[in-house]
């Protein structure tokens, strides 16, 4: 295991050095195989105890050198210029066999320097929580961060009530975030902030020239394109985020942050279920207007740097962009090979009839499906009778188009998501027999949700209270 440290040269403003604190017991709970194949230390599967203790900071790796990365951020609105990995360590970053370096970061490893009244600690349910959901979206192929392992640590935790601990270890394109800009800019340090650009680009958008005069705009474009792309995903599949501050929000476009995540199960638009956002600000419906604002805050942190009006052009343009990649998204959930000028109206038709009648989002796609290629049992989706007519009408009768509308709507729309209550069974059942061996058969049913396995159908189920009651929190 060969630990590169590209992020460090950038200097000490953007970190501090921090060591991870040991655990007295750590026990490895889950192990992504794949994943380190992928990386490379596929050797590690053979030694649980070692890889429990690499990943629990009971043991740092030789070529490791940890650091907690310095950022701050917009949370619910508001600026807080100092925040920074409160409870993560990155031990560095590791070569992925596809040749990317990717970020391998402790979380829940005690604390450090940017703790501020934390105690640098995750308890064992969150911790699983981030395995188990960005297994499950990278599986549904939405741009996510990816998780090695959970160690248990052996230790308490220190919530309501005394709870097991845990360390959760993420594997990331990298960790820069809107707010590690936002930090260098509210600092006004011009310097610092060029440095972070250019490795910005660097590492994310290399075809971005970093001597271009108009480098900073163009990497906003660049990040814009992936955030709508990544929310678009988070449409399609029903994900809410729950905690989308500039802080949680990935420069690289991919999904951080599994904290309050839950998954939409009947289609109602203003879903929330984070107990702290009381407003809404972060529901499902909401995500599209968010992301545009958090964009904004990275507008203005670039503006330090370049001035010029290529700035309020492009976040000008982006309710546009954004109206492309959404119309493409669902036009592809309802097998719509070529565009028409009545798309937008034929989608709006259809959401509004599954809010007014309440039915479950991802069941309904499906059960389109069935209703194009003749297998669904019609009761189910009586509610859309009229509007499948006018949408069947749209695909055509030739045999040939229906066939390449299905397969398209296949692709696209999932026979699995990770429903919330499945997951918080799950996660009950890990915690009280203090293993991860009850998430396995979930897993491996998330792990193929376009494909039918055996496991499928038992975790397609939808919540009895349709998730009315349902709560998540930030996980800390
Ligand atoms: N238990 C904790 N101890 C110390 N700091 C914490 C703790 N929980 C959260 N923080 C810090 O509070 C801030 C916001 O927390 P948030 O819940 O968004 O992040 P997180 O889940 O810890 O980490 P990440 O965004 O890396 O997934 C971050 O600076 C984070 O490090
Ligand atoms: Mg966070």
């Amino acid at each position: 295991m060969k630990f590169q440290h590209s992020y460090k040269t950038l200097g000490a403003d953007f970190y501090q050095s921090a060591k991870p604190v040991q655990p007295s017991k750590p026990e490895l709970l889950l192990w992504n195989e794949r994943l380190a194949e992928e990386l490379q230390i596929g050797e590690l599967t053979a030694q649980p105890a070692l890889a429990a203790g690499y990943f629990s900071g009971a043991e740092i790796p030789a070529s490791a050198e940890p650091i907690a990365l310095a950022y701050a951020g917009h949370q619910f609105g508001y600026f807080n210029p100092q925040l920074g990995d409160g409870r993560a360590h990155l031990l560095g970053e590791l070569e992925h066999r596809s040749g990317q370096r990717l970020d391998i970061q402790l979380k829940g490893s005690g604390p450090t320097l940017f703790s501020r009244r934390g105690d640098g600690r995750c308890a064992l349910k969150p911790a699983l929580r981030e395995f188990i959901m960005s297994e499950a979206m990278h599986a549904l192929a939405v741009p996510t961060t990816r998780c090695l392992s959970v160690v248990a640590t052996g230790e308490p935790v220190f919530r309501d009530m005394p709870q097991a601990g845990a360390v959760v270890t993420r594997v990331a394109a990298s960790h820069i975030r809107v707010g590690t800009f936002e930090y260098f800019a509210a600092k006004q340090d011009k310097a610092s902030l060029e440095k972070l650009l250019d490795y910005a680009i660097s590492r994310h958008y290399p075809s971005i020239d970093i001597n271009h005069c108009n480098k900073a705009a163009l990497f906003l474009q660049a990040v814009i394109d992936k955030q709508i792309h990544l929310v678009c995903e988070w449409l399609r599949v029903g994900f809410i985020h729950g905690v989308m501050n500039t802080d949680n929000c990935a420069i690289s476009g991919e999904t951080i942050d599994y904290g309050p995540c839950a998954m939409l199960g009947r289609y109602q638009p203003n879903t929330v279920y984070s107990s702290i956002d009381k407003q809404g600000r972060y529901a499902f419906s909401n995500q599209p207007a968010i992301i545009h604002w958090n964009m904004a805050r990275l507008a203005e942190a670039l503006m330090v740097l370049e001035t010029g009006d290529d700035f309020q052009t492009i976040i000008d343009q982006f309710q546009q962009r954004f109206q492309q990649r959404y119309l493409a998204t669902y036009r592809k959930k309802l097998g719509l090979v070529e565009h028409t000028a009545q798309d937008a109206e034929l989608i709006t038709k259809l959401l509004t009839l599954m809010q007014q009648h309440q039915l479950d989002y991802t069941q309904s796609f499906i059960l389109l499906e069935q209703a194009l290629s003749g297998s669904a049992p019609s009761n189910e989706i009586a509610p859309l009778n009229n509007w499948v007519v006018e949408w069947k009408d749209r695909i055509g009768f030739d045999p040939e188009r229906k066939k390449a509308a299905s397969e398209l709507m296949q692709q696209t729309n999932p026979l699995i998501i990770p429903r919330n209550h499945h997951v918080e069974a799950v996660l009950e059942a890990c915690e009280q027999a203090q293993s991860g061996e009850p998430a396995k058969e979930f897993l491996a049913a998330i792990r193929s949700p376009y494909q039918p396995t055996i496991t499928t159908q038992k975790f397609q189920s939808t919540d009895p209270d349709y998730d009315q009651n349902y709560q998540t929190f930030c996980g800390t």
